[in-house]
């Protein structure tokens, strides 16, 4: 695989690190995030997700590495990478005495818009983030989703290239989560880079082009859903049957199986490969058994998390799916 260079990385950190007095938050992560793309930061309560941003975002310093963003490094010019980012979430810039559109026309201030482009972009954003109606009304009567709408198309009035957002989506009902997405993919399609930090496995199933897995101030793991999924054990094919004898005779053939006989069911671990599938099939074959229900069920990303946060087993490598086939 060819290495990404450092020109063509949003966001690049080596050996970030920061501590709060004796306690060590980032114990020197590295991170690679290719411009346009979208980049997840994962990690249980506390693991110092939002300190990552804060750091990245200029708003905290590091105690070291070597980080950079947007080309800039962040130790030697920080307003240039001030100039090239959105930050979004937890602590959010909205006000909430005013209204909508004043918080926008605000935003359009600071990036010192003229008053007609000011006017002309704050009405574009909030067309398209569905905000025309409410954008007269005090942020103190708007729904959560919509005040995390406003909050990014605040961060959209300086037209940065790389967005942070935190949480985004935290405390959302489904339908306005799944609406974030669609924004957050919009964005993504328009050639923004986005650093998420989520505590929602499914959100970065769902968006996330790379996952990094904080813990213990450590990036525990990295890569693309899939290939996280298949850090850890987990996968099985299931075998359900309906007729009692049926069942107590495959399972007395298929020694090297989960039982479950509440439930007439049988587990075979696999990582649920062709080949491996194939071979399980000609292995009951072989034997004569039959099952009424065959299905094939692969990790989520609740197990690598669990797999990778959990106080004990914590694995620094691939693991091969257990080969119980022969
Ligand atoms: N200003 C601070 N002073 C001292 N400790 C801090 C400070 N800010 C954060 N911490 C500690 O650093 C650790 C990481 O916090 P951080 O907010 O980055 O975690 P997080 O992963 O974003 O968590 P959450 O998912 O709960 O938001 C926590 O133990 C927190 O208590």
């Amino acid at each position: 695989m060819t290495s990404t260079t450092s020109h063509s990385l949003a966001i690049a950190a080596k050996g970030l690190r920061k501590a709060y007095g004796d306690k060590t938050v980032l114990d020197g992560i590295d991170l690679a995030v290719p411009a346009g793309t979208v980049f997840s930061l994962l990690g249980p309560n506390g693991a110092g997700k939002t300190t990552a941003v804060k750091i990245l975002s200029t708003l905290i310093t590091a105690d070291a590495g070597d980080l950079h963003v947007g080309g800039h490094d962040i130790a030697v010019n920080p307003q240039a990478v001030r100039a090239a980012i959105g930050v979004t979430g937890q602590f959010s810039a909205v006000d909430g005495l005013i209204t909508g559109e004043e918080n926008m026309l605000l935003m359009a201030d600071l990036h010192h818009l003229s008053r007609s482009e000011g006017r002309r972009t704050a009405a574009e954003l909030l067309e398209r983030f569905d905000l025309v109606e409410a954008a007269s009304r005090p942020i103190s009567t708007y729904s959560g989703g919509m005040k995390r709408r406003l909050d990014i198309a605040m961060t959209l009035v300086g037209d940065p290239r790389i967005i942070f957002l935190d949480e985004p989506t935290t405390g959302l009902d489904p339908r306005s989560r799944h609406n974030m997405w669609g924004i957050i993919r919009e964005l993504v399609s328009d050639g923004v880079t986005v650093f998420l930090t989520t505590q929602y496995l499914e959100e970065a199933d769902e968006l996330a082009d790379r996952i990094g897995v904080l813990n213990n101030g450590k990036i525990a793991a990295e890569g693309t859903a899939d290939e996280l999924k298949r850090l850890i054990p987990g996968g099985h094919v299931r075998l359900r049957f309906t007729d009692p004898s049926a069942y107590q005779s495959a399972a007395v053939a298929l020694r090297e199986v989960t039982r479950d006989d509440e439930a007439l069911a049988l587990q075979i671990p696999s990582g649920g490969s062709q080949r491996e599938l194939r071979s399980i099939l000609d292995w009951l074959d072989s034997a004569g058994i039959e099952a009424d229900e065959l299905t094939v069920h692969t990790p989520d990303l609740d197990d690598v998390f669990f797999a990778l946060t959990g106080s004990t087993n914590v694995p620094s490598q691939p693991n091969e799916p257990k080969e119980t086939v022969r």
